[in-house]
């Protein structure tokens, strides 16, 4: 509809049209003289409010056929104000730290697990429960495919995270053969010694620090070490900046206007790329000079491994993927570390039960001895912890995905373009899978763990988290480290915590250390 109105046959080259006239008008106004000029401007002023009018009219009747299509049997809801829809309250709920209410609240309204909105200017059914989530997760690339607001797309254009259907395949391969867990495995050596040295320099001997900024900061010291062995402490400042500001932008409306916040988080976005692209080029010498493995880390894996169609990536489609996964890395892992120092800290039950299982590990270590991935796999107290803040307090509230035709779910139509959400707390807070929901209960993993797709932080089906082990390899080695040298107190026990669009504390955690 949208490409009917701009296509060239109709609006577009009547809307040119006025605008030559009024462009001719304007630059004879000298040679037509002053009292011409004002038989002109009131023209000039017409003609504005006629294309104005144009313009509302045309968008009035593509949002209509998109939001209310006829012969349809909608699902119940409402599309809130007009344009901005219901995006803002959903995020102001988020500001407020209470994600899940938004659509809590609308579950109890409508009584169904499915209702129609319309957030980030898109009509949206938001689908609730396991049922809706192994719905999406089966029917990727058949039913739906994935789907990023304009401002992701424009900084991710050829990633794994951007490309659907078929074409997302080929890459996600690539990237999965780094991150699954047998190449893995040789890493947790080196994430271990990142971290000491990281402890030794930023932890210990502070009896106040700032937590969040320095989990951000591991994290991506960490990702672009292992993803791509920049070590340059230049680069990596510089890197570490640059994200700050694209992190800051990335969510925002796409005005790439000098002034606002997205478009200085395009501008990091070039610096990004264009220290990346430096590195790729170099990479690329070595590795044809001998002097490094194509299995040194992902980013040489991607330079000499081709696709299974026998196709290189471009260094472009290399870069963007390298930029999505330091991206990816960064928030979600130092989020929920930082969620997990929380509670803690207010479980000394917990603290001590995990501190038990780690000592026993670091007490089978040789003096100096790094971690390793048997380790790793004997941490299962400290991961079932783990899981169960990302239960309770997600890092990625859930995903959009867009109708690839016209389908039926619970009983109603969901239009061809429309799109839909699934969200994680719609079942982690479900007392039917978990009961008193509320609790903080990590035996909840213990065994079999919780029921398929009732348990989605890393979401599922063919698009689900690729850094799911590089996560947990972080987080347990991180989370070793810690308990093994400090206790620690929140100086604000209240703190806020926002949701915005990840789980962030509003003050940026500050804690007292108390060495062990
Ligand atoms: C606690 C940490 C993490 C959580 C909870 C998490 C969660 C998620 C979720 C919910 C999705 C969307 C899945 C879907 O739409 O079905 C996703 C996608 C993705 N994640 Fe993670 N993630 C985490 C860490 C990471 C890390 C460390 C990396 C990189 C090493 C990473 C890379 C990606 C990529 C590339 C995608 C896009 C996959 C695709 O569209 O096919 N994530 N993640």
């Amino acid at each position: 509809m949208l490409n009917h109105i701009f296509s060239p046959s109709s609006f577009l080259t009547k809307r040119e049209g006025v605008m030559d006239s009024l462009f001719y008008l304007v630059g004879n106004s000298q040679r037509l003289g002053e009292s011409s000029l004002f038989k002109i401007v009131p023209l000039i002023s017409c003609s504005l409010l006629g294309l104005l009018t144009l313009a509302c009219l045309a968008g009035f009747t593509a949002f209509r056929a998109k939001f209310r299509p006829k012969g349809y049997s909608l699902p119940p809801g409402s599309f809130g104000w007009p344009l901005v829809g219901e995006t803002l309250i959903r995020q102001r709920l988020g500001q407020l730290g209470k994600p899940e209410e938004y659509i809590k609240r609308r579950r109890l309204l409508y009584g169904k697990d499915i209702f129609k909105t319309s957030l980030l200017l898109q009509p949206v059914a938001v689908v609730c429960g396991p049922a809706a989530n192994k719905f999406l997760f089966s029917n990727e690339n058949k039913l739906v495919v994935t789907w990023w607001t304009k401002s992701i797309q424009n900084v991710f254009p050829s990633s794994v995270l951007t490309s659907r259907g078929l074409h997302a395949r080929p890459i996600k391969k690539l990237l999965t053969a780094f991150l699954k867990p047998e190449a893995l495995q040789s890493y947790v050596g080196t994430m271990d010694s990142i971290t000491q040295s990281f402890m030794e320099t930023e932890w210990e001997g502070k009896e106040e620090i700032m937590v969040f900024p320095l989990l951000k900061l591991h994290s991506f010291v960490m990702a672009s070490r292992i993803f791509t062995t920049i070590q340059d402490p230049n680069i990596v400042q510089n890197l570490t900046q640059q994200f700050h500001v694209l992190m800051d932008g990335i969510i925002e409306i796409p005005l790439n206007i000098p002034g606002t916040r997205y478009y200085r988080a395009m501008r990091a976005r070039d610096v990004i790329c264009r220290d990346l692209l430096s590195v790729i080029k170099q990479r690329r010498v070595a590795l044809s000079a001998g002097t490094v493995s194509p299995t040194h880390d992902l980013l040489t894996s991607l330079l000499s491994t081709a696709d299974e169609n026998g196709r290189f990536l471009t260094e472009k489609e290399i870069t963007d993927n390298i930029l999505l996964l330091l991206f990816s890395a960064h928030g979600t892992t130092s989020s929920t570390i930082a969620m997990l120092m929380r509670y803690l800290a207010e479980m000394p039950h917990i603290y001590e039960e995990i501190l038990r299982e780690q000592i026993g590990i670091a007490a089978s270590k040789a003096p100096g001895e790094l971690l390793d991935w048997k380790d790793i796999r004997q941490m299962k107290y400290s991961w079932n912890t783990t899981c169960e803040v990302l239960r309770l307090s997600p890092p990625i509230e859930g995903t959009f995905r867009e109708a690839i035709t016209d389908l039926t779910y619970g009983g109603f139509d969901i239009p061809k373009g429309w799109k839909l959400f699934w969200s994680v707390h719609s079942s982690h807070k479900n007392p039917e899978y978990f009961p008193e929901p509320e609790k903080f209960d990590p035996s909840r993993f213990d065994g079999d763990g919780p029921a398929p797709y009732t348990y989605v932080p890393f979401g599922g089906g063919p698009r689900r988290c690729p850094g799911y082990e590089y996560a947990r390899l972080e987080i347990m080695v991180f989370l070793h480290n810690l308990v093994k040298r400090f206790r620690w107190e929140p100086v604000f026990p209240n703190e806020k915590i926002k949701v915005d669009p990840l789980p962030v504390p509003v003050q940026g955690f500050p804690i007292r250390l108390r060495p062990r």
